[in-house]
């Protein structure tokens, strides 16, 4: 008998899911042991042509998720409500859930997981983070047996493609993010993208897995977007070799206590392997005890390849579901709580406007060395009123080092602070 598939939404992603599942049914059969088949599909609106048979077509999201002859959904509306609700039914009714939804995962994921195991139904969300890359699956299952102390990566297609035209064509930020809509990569609101919420709802996601804790949520990250982002950041990284990159950081601390959750741009060096991803690529790169340091690279947005992860979820939650078994997620939990950012240790790169002056670069230091912060290397640019410091530290309390700036800021001797950035040096 065939597993019969309800899709909630028909946008960028669930429109390809269609396509796929449609185009590969044999295939498919073949690898599950039963054929797959879109028994319905949830829309807001039925009037218009999405080139599906219309007869699958509904506005009932709530009776397509308990129809009986219905075995697995697949949720790809995106957004808390009605998604949240709409899951939540479906696995009380018995059926299995892929979803693509990093918003509701990182914001409510221990109740989903709470409500699946209960159930003794699967929840799979491997599109959720960084698309198409298998990444979800090797953190959960593969890395089982190891301790991941860091996971770093870039998870949001939308910035990286921005920062990329940015930085490699002078792009203008509007734009690029224009382009990133039209492409499929951007959210429905881009302000998740240019703000960070995405990245920080994946980071959050991912921080979940590598160390075993439900205890975070997207509003335990700490969250920078790019919109501050200047063409003066992006010169001054190139100046010391650098390229500008939001990354995800999800690290434990150094006694293994709590965990460290963060998303910001960073100042990567160009001979890093994750400052040459360009366009909407995401790269992740893991770090654990035994396996050492692993990069999983790819498609992290647009339809056909999220498509794809869903596809192979519901290839895995299928055959779980004839071998009348489930994967109970989140039922051994270490508890980890996230430490604060003002704990975490960052370097910062800090260019300030100053005249120049005798002892001005002294008072600089002082300031620094007053908060207990080191200078790594400082370099002077022009001369006379239009000097420019540039300063990198060594790591430090990101408390300590924020307060040096904000004393910069209000000092005399400083015109302006031009540009501030962390600066990701990755010594072994
Ligand atoms: N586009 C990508 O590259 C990408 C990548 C990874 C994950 N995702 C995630 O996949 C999900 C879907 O993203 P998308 O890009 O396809 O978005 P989209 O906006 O293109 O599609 C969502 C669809 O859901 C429909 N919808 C809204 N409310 C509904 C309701 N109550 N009932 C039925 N349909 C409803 C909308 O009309 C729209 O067609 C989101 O969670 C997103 O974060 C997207
Ligand atoms: N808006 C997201 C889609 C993939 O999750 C991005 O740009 O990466
Ligand atoms: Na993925």
């Amino acid at each position: 008998m065939a597993m019969k598939v309800a899709l909630l939404g028909c946008g960028v992603v669930g429109s390809e899911v269609v396509r796929l599942v449609n185009e590969q049914s044999e295939e498919l059969a073949a690898r599950v042991g039963t054929p797959i088949e879109i028994g319905g599909i949830a829309v807001r609106r039925i009037d218009r042509d999405r080139g599906v048979d219309p007869a699958l077509l509904t506005t009932d999201a709530t009776a397509l998720v308990t129809r009986p002859d219905i075995d697995l959904v697949v949720e790809v509306i995106g957004g808390i409500e009605p998604a949240r609700s709409l899951i939540l039914a479906a696995v009380k009714a018995g059926k299995s859930v892929v979803t693509a939804n990093k918003a509701l995962l990182a914001e409510d994921g221990q109740t989903l997981h709470a409500a699946a195991r209960d159930a003794g139904v699967d929840l799979y969300y491997e599109a959720s983070v960084a698309g198409a890359i298998p990444l979800l699956r090797p953190l959960r299952d593969s890395l089982a047996g190891d301790r991941v102390n860091r996971v770093l990566g870039i998870v949001n297609g939308t910035t990286n493609y921005i920062l990329d035209r940015m930085d490699s064509l002078g792009a203008g930020f509007t734009e690029s993010l224009e382009e990133a809509q039209a492409l499929g990569y951007a959210e429905a609101d881009p302000t998740a993208d240019v703000e960070g919420f995405d990245a920080a709802a994946k980071a959050a996601i991912l921080a979940r897995l590598a160390f075993h804790t439900q205890r975070v949520t997207a509003a335990d990250v700490h969250r920078e977007g790019i919109t501050g982002v200047s063409a003066g950041d992006i010169a001054s990284a190139r100046a010391m070799g650098c390229v500008v990159k939001l990354l995800a950081i999800c690290q434990r601390s150094e006694d293994g206590g709590s965990v460290g959750v963060r998303v910001h741009p960073v100042m990567l060096p160009v001979g890093h392997p994750l400052a040459s991803v360009k366009e909407a690529y995401n790269a992740v790169f893991v770090e654990a005890e035994s396996a050492g340091r692993l990069m999983f690279y790819g498609a992290g947005a647009g339809g056909t390849p999220t498509a794809s992860a869903v596809l192979g979820d519901l290839v895995a939650v299928a055959r779980n579901r004839l071998a009348d078994t489930s994967v109970a997620e989140g039922a051994h939990d270490t508890g980890l709580p996230v430490h604060d950012m003002g704990h975490t240790i960052t370097s910062y790169h800090v260019a300030l406007d100053v005249a120049d002056r005798p002892g001005v670069l002294s008072k600089v230091a002082e300031i620094f060395s007053d908060h207990g912060v080191s200078i790594k290397n400082v370099r002077q640019e022009g001369t006379g009123d239009d000097a420019q410091l540039v300063l990198v530290s060594h790591p430090a309390p990101d408390a300590a080092l924020s307060s040096t700036v904000e004393v910069l800021r209000e000092h005399h001797m400083v015109r302006e602070v031009a540009s501030v950035m962390r600066v990701e040096t990755f010594s072994d």
